[in-house]
C-alpha cells in the first residue's frame, strides 16, 4: 500500500505523528508537505495529494489541516477525489466501506493524536464493500461529470 500525505501548518504536527506511525507499520508513503509550522495555504497541499491519487500513483491519501475541513473541501474539487473528513473511527471505517473514500482528512486542532492514529488505522484496514455502494458512487461521478466543463 502506498499513501500520499499532505498538510498545512495547522496540521503539520499531526501529519508528522501519522508519518512516524506509518513508518512503524512498514507502510510506504510520500510526504507532499508542508514541512514546517510556518503559515501556508492548505489548498496547495490538498491539490498536490489529490492529483497524485487521481494519476494512480498512490492507493489513497491522508490530509491534515487545523480542522480537516478546508483541506477536504479543496481536495474534493479534484474530479475523482472522495475525501472524507473524519473525527471518529466509525466514520473512518464507513468512509472506506461505503464511500470508497480515497482521502482521509483529519483536524489537528480537533482530534488528539491517539484517536487520530486509531482513525488512520480504521480507515486503512477497512475495505470497500461495493454492491449498492458502487451504484451510489457512480451517481456521484455522474454529478461530477455534469458540472465539469
Ligand atoms: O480549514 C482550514 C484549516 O483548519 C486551516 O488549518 C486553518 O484555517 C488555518 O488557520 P490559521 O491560518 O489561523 O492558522
Amino acid at each position: 500500500m502506498k499513501i500520499a500525505l499532505g498538510c498545512d501548518h495547522g496540521g503539520y504536527n499531526l501529519k508528522q505523528a501519522i508519518l512516524e506511525h506509518l513508518e512503524k507499520k512498514g507502510i510506504e508513503y510520500k510526504d507532499f508537505g508542508c514541512y514546517s509550522i510556518e503559515s501556508c495555504d492548505y489548498p496547495d497541499f490538498a491539490e498536490k495529494v489529490a492529483e497524485a491519487i487521481v494519476r494512480g500513483e498512490y492507493d489513497c491519501g491522508i490530509l491534515v489541516c487545523g480542522t480537516g475541513i478546508g483541506i477536504s473541501i479543496a481536495a474534493n474539487k479534484v474530479p475523482g477525489i472522495r475525501a472524507a473528513h473524519c473525527t471518529d473511527t466509525f466514520s473512518a471505517k464507513a468512509a472506506k466501506q461505503h464511500n470508497n473514500a480515497n482521502i482521509l482528512a483529519l483536524g489537528e486542532r480537533i482530534t488528539g493524536v491517539g484517536l487520530a492514529l486509531d482513525i488512520v488505522d480504521a480507515y486503512l484496514e477497512a475495505e470497500f464493500e461495493g454492491g449498492r455502494h458502487q451504484r451510489r458512487i457512480d451517481k456521484i461521478a455522474e454529478i461530477e461529470k455534469k458540472y465539469s466543463k
